[in-house]
C-alpha cells in the first residue's frame, strides 16, 4: 500500500488578512472580466482548502486535475478568455470566460462539483453582468447545496455549527486526494479527441525530455544514428489516428473474450507501423510503442465504455486480459517458428525468449503494466520541479524497474541490467534531475551510452505510457 499523502504538509500557511485581500483582488479581478465580456458567463474557480494551507505541490494537482477536466466540459462553448494563477499563496484560482447562458454554466459547474471524483474540494461561481439574476446559487436552480466532506449534511450548517474540527475536516480532504492519485488512481472517461491529443502529447513530450541517456531527445541522438527528435515529431503525428481507432475499438468492444480485443487492434497496429516506417523514411521509433500504448488505449477505452472513470487497477486487469496468449501461445509459437526457419528473423525479444526465458514487452503486457502505477504515476506524482524535471526522475525510476529488450540486445547481455541499476541509484543518491549535479551526471551517462552504443527504447516506451495517464489524470 503506497504511503498516504498528506497535502497540507509542506503546504505554506497564509494569514486571515491575506485571504481577505485575496478576495479583493477575485473580485475586482471578475469585475475586469465582467467589464470586458458583457454579454459572456464569468466562471470562477478555486478549491475549497481548510485550514492556513491554502497552496502546496499536492493541493495545485488537485486544481490542474479538475481544472483541466472542467475546462473540457466548458468547450461546448465558444472560449473567450482562460487565465490561470496557480501558485498563489492563499490558493490555485482559474477564471474563465465563455459565451454561454449564466443557468447553463452554473448547472455545468454544479455537475462538475458533484461528478468529477474530486468536484466537491472545488468552489465554482459564476457571474454575468447583463443576466438579470448575476449571480446564481444552487439553490436558485433547485439544486441540494453543497454536503459536508465529513458527515454529507448541509456543508453550510456544518461551518455554522462547527461541527468538526480542522483535523477531521483535512482528514476528509486527505481522504479524496490519496484515492485519486495515490490508492489506486482514477482516470477520467475522457472523449475520443482528447484521449488522441493525449497520447499523441505523450509521445512528443517523452521525445523532447532531456537529457536522457543513450535515447534521442533535441540535443543528443544517443546511440542512434539514424534517427533524430524531428523523427519522433513525425512518427508521433503520424500515430495519432491509431490512437484513435484504438480507443473506439476498446468502448465499442462486446466480446466476452479480452484476447480478441488485441485481435481487433493488430490489423491497426501493422497499419500503423508502416504509417510510422513511412513517416521516419524506414527507422523504427516506435514499434514497441504501436503496441503497449494501443493495448492501454484499447483497455482504458473498454474499461471507460460506460462513462465511468475507471480505476487503473481495473485498466491494468484489462491489459493483462487481452496479453494472456502473449507469453503463453504466441512467444513459445513465434521463437519455435525461428528455431524452424533456422532462427532466421527472430526479433530481439524473442530472441532473449529463447536464450534467457526473457519475456520483454510481452511480458509487461501479460502483467498489467504492473510498474506503471507503482513505479511511473508514483514518481511523476512525487517529482517537483519543471514537467522535464520530472519526466526524468521518472524515466529513470522506470528504467531500473523493467528488463528493456532493447537494453539487452544492444548491451549483448541480460548483466546490463544489473550496472543500470547502479546507475539510478547513483542518480538518486545526487538528488534526481532536479539538481545540477543529477542532470550532470545523466550527460555524462548520455556519453557512456553512446561510446558503448546502449539504449533503453523500452523504458523510453513506458515513459510514454506514464506520460498518457498523468495527461488524463492531471498530472501532466
Ligand atoms: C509484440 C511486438 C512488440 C514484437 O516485438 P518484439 O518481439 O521485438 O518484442 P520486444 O523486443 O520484447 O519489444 C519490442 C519493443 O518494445 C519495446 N520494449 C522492449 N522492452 C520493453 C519493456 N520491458 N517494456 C516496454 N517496452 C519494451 C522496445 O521498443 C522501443 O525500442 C525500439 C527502438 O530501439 P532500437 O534499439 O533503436 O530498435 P531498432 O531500431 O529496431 O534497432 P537498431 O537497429 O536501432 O539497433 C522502438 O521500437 C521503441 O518502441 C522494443 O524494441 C510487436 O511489435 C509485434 O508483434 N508487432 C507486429 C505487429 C503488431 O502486432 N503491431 C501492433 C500491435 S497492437
Ligand atoms: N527517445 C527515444 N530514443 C530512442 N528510442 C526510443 N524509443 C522510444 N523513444 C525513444
Amino acid at each position: 500500500m503506497s504511503e498516504q499523502v498528506d497535502v497540507f504538509e509542506k503546504g505554506q500557511v497564509v494569514a486571515l488578512e491575506q485571504v481577505l485581500d485575496n478576495r479583493e483582488w477575485r473580485v475586482a479581478k471578475q469585475a475586469q472580466l465582467e467589464a470586458r465580456f458583457p454579454k459572456a458567463t464569468v466562471v470562477a474557480v478555486k478549491v475549497n482548502m481548510p485550514g492556513a494551507v491554502k497552496n502546496s505541490a499536492t493541493i495545485q494537482q488537485i486544481f490542474q486535475a479538475g481544472w483541466q477536466l472542467f475546462l473540457a466540459e466548458l468547450a461546448t462553448w465558444e472560449i473567450q478568455q482562460v487565465q490561470v494563477f496557480a501558485s498563489r499563496p492563499t490558493g490555485p484560482e482559474g477564471f474563465v470566460v465563455v459565451a454561454g447562458d449564466l443557468a447553463d454554466v452554473k448547472k455545468k459547474a454544479i455537475a462538475f462539483e458533484e461528478h468529477f471524483y474530486m468536484g466537491r474540494l472545488f468552489d465554482i461561481d459564476t457571474m454575468a453582468a447583463q443576466s438579470p439574476d448575476y449571480q446564481l446559487s444552487r439553490q436558485d436552480l433547485g439544486f441540494d447545496p453543497r454536503t459536508c466532506l465529513v458527515c454529507e449534511e448541509n456543508a453550510k450548517e456544518c461551518a455554522k455549527a462547527k461541527r468538526h474540527d480542522l483535523a477531521e475536516i483535512q482528514a476528509a480532504v486527505n481522504k479524496i486526494y490519496n484515492e485519486y492519485f495515490v490508492i489506486d488512481p482514477i482516470i477520467p472517461a475522457w472523449d475520443q479527441e482528447t484521449v488522441k491529443k493525449a497520447a499523441t502529447f505523450a509521445c512528443l513530450a517523452e521525445a523532447v525530455t532531456t537529457p536522457k541517456p543513450g535515447l534521442v531527445d533535441p540535443v543528443s541522438t544517443g546511440a542512434h544514428q539514424d534517427m533524430d527528435v524531428y523523427s519522433f515529431l513525425d512518427s508521433a503525428l503520424a500515430l495519432e489516428p491509431y490512437f484513435g481507432l484504438c480507443l473506439d475499438a476498446g468502448r465499442h468492444f462486446r466480446g466476452s473474450q479480452l484476447t480478441s480485443l488485441l485481435m481487433a487492434i493488430r490489423p491497426s497496429g501493422r497499419r500503423a507501423e508502416e504509417a510510422m516506417f513511412l513517416a521516419t523514411g524506414g527507422v523504427n521509433t516506435h514499434k514497441g510503442t504501436i503496441f503497449t500504448l494501443g493495448i492501454l488505449i484499447a483497455a482504458y477505452g473498454y474499461a471507460s465504455r460506460n462513462q465511468q472513470s475507471p480505476s487503473l487497477s481495473f485498466v491494468q486487469s484489462v491489459v493483462s486480459q487481452m496479453g494472456k496468449d502473449l507469453l503463453s501461445k504466441e512467444l513459445p509459437e513465434k521463437v519455435q517458428g525461428g528455431a524452424d526457419r533456422g532462427q532466421g528473423g527472430l526479433t530481439a525479444g524473442e530472441e532473449q525468449y529463447r536464450e534467457y526465458q526473457l519475456t520483454g514487452v510481452r511480458g509487461e503486457v501479460a502483467g498489467g503494466f504492473a510498474v506503471l502505477g507503482r513505479v511511473g504515476l508514483k514518481t511523476l506524482r512525487e517529482s517537483t520541479g519543471s514537467r522535464n524535471v520530472r519526466l526524468l526522475n521518472t524515466l529513470m525510476a522506470l528504467a531500473k524497474s523493467i528488463t528493456d529488450s532493447t537494453l539487452i540486445k544492444r548491451a549483448g547481455s541480460p548483466e546490463i541490467t544489473a550496472e543500470l541499476a547502479n546507475w539510478v541509484a547513483h542518480f538518486d543518491d545526487l538528488g534526481g534531475a532536479e539538481t545540477e549535479a543529477g542532470l550532470a551526471y545523466l550527460k555524462d551517462l548520455d556519453k557512456d551510452f553512446i561510446e558503448r552504443n546502449l539504449s533503453m527504447g523500452g523504458a523510453a516506451d513506458y515513459l510514454v505510457l506514464t506520460a498518457f495517464l498523468g495527461r488524463l489524470t492531471g498530472l501532466l
